[in-house]
């Protein structure tokens, strides 16, 4: 396994010394210095050190893979790292960890969300302003079925292309002379993050383009045995990003059989409101990969329980499985099913389903380790 280490603060004589890991973008890392940052103005006497390295979905460059969501992409290796005591904590992208984490796994933190939204990139040198300015045929460099499938709703004109790589790399690739692509579409808090806010042509959102489930938060994943580390990272925690993470997660845990799905969200935690107490807001859709079919919720939710306990995570996640089940009563049920059979019929779905087993081989392996050490 290939990593690296970097230790950037001086160990202090009596200071705890935490490792941290990563993946090795230059996202991943800008947000992982968001989080040691953090953490060294709370704990100014602890040593954090940094530990990165490429997981399967930096190196997979098999587009299905990634269009159809394969499981713990990004996640899986960093993980064995954790539960193997290589690393203390992880810092992800929200939006890439899967919703159910391994056994031995949990979130310890969720910290403020950047802006979540989607954003248009016009390729440099275009005139075109928005999605509405290009022509017939014009061509949007993605690889998200979410947003090919919203964009086809209300585009049908226009024409997807997959477009892997980080987020240096799509943007390179879009701007090649020789490249197909009119624009590409990526998430507004990863552009903003690495200061390429200034490349952003318009920034989408409902009705064209709900966002991702946890798109724009980070994540920091932690041993769900290790009360330390808890500790250490509970304060990073941003509550109103928290609890409508939490609503988001599991409305996709409530919807996703397993696969991943076009589905689109927008939450708003709209406070304390006197009598009306704490809420969220939430939209969510789920639409068939052609964009032809979708299924819309929306609604504002207390999350207030009847005891006058406030805020609690149980009632997030409760609005999160009430919406999923209007989506299921409203037909979601046969959108999911319809990409679950294409799922099953692509000619890379082998290929899909081999890593797919290749994961869960590993994640086993892993837990049994994680268990024999237990004992
Ligand atoms: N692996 C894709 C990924 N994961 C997180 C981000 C951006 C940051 C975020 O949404 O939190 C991106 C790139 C993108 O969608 O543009």
């Amino acid at each position: 396994m290939s990593t690296s280490t970097d230790t950037t603060t001086a160990p202090a004589a009596t200071g705890k010394v935490y490792r941290i890991g990563t993946r090795s973008s230059r996202l991943a890392m800008i947000q992982t210095n968001i989080v040691r940052d953090a953490l060294v103005a709370l704990n100014p006497t602890a040593t954090f050190e940094i530990t990165s390295m490429k997981t399967m979905g930096d190196k997979d460059k098999v587009t299905a893979l990634h269009s159809f969501g394969a499981k713990s992409l990004w996640t899986l290796e960093l993980e064995a790292l954790l539960l193997e005591k290589e690393v203390d904590l992880i810092v992800h992208s929200l939006k890439d960890m899967p919703t159910q984490l391994p056994p031995g796994c949990i979130i310890g933190s969720i910290l403020e969300r950047e802006d979540p939204r989607d954003a248009l990139i016009m390729k440099a040198g275009s005139t075109y302003k928005s999605l509405d300015d290009l022509p017939a045929g014009s061509v949007i460099g993605t690889s998200s079925v979410r947003r090919g499938a919203q964009i086809l709703k209300r585009y049908p004109h226009l024409k997807l292309e997959n477009a892997r790589g980080n987020v240096d790399t799509r943007l390179r690739k879009l701007d090649d002379p020789e490249s197909l692509y009119s624009c590409i579409i990526l998430a507004a808090a990863g552009l903003i993050r690495m200061g390429l806010q200034d490349r952003i042509t318009a920034y989408l959102s409902s009705p064209t383009l709900l966002h991702a489930v946890g798109q724009g938060a980070i994540g920091v994943e932690i041993r769900s045995e290790d009360p330390d580390v808890s500790e250490l990272v509970k304060p990073l925690t941003h509550i109103p990003t928290y609890l409508c993470a939490l609503s988001e997660r599991q409305l996709m845990r409530t919807l996703e059989g397993g696969c991943s799905v076009p589905i689109g969200v927008e939450t708003k935690f709209l406070g304390e409101d006197g009598e009306k107490g704490n809420r969220v807001h939430m939209k969510a859709s789920v639409s068939s990969v052609d964009g032809t079919q979708s299924v819309e919720v929306e609604d504002t939710l207390s999350l207030d329980d009847e005891s006058g306990l406030k805020l609690s995570v149980t009632r997030a996640e409760d609005v999160g499985r009430l919406m999923a089940a209007r989506m299921l009563e409203q037909g979601a049920g046969t959108i999911l099913d319809a990409i679950q059979r294409s799922k099953d019929t692509d000619p890379q779905a082998a290929k899909v389903a081999e890593k797919e087993t290749e994961v869960e081989e590993a994640m086993r392996k892993l837990v049994e380790k994680q268990e024999a050490t237990e004992q």
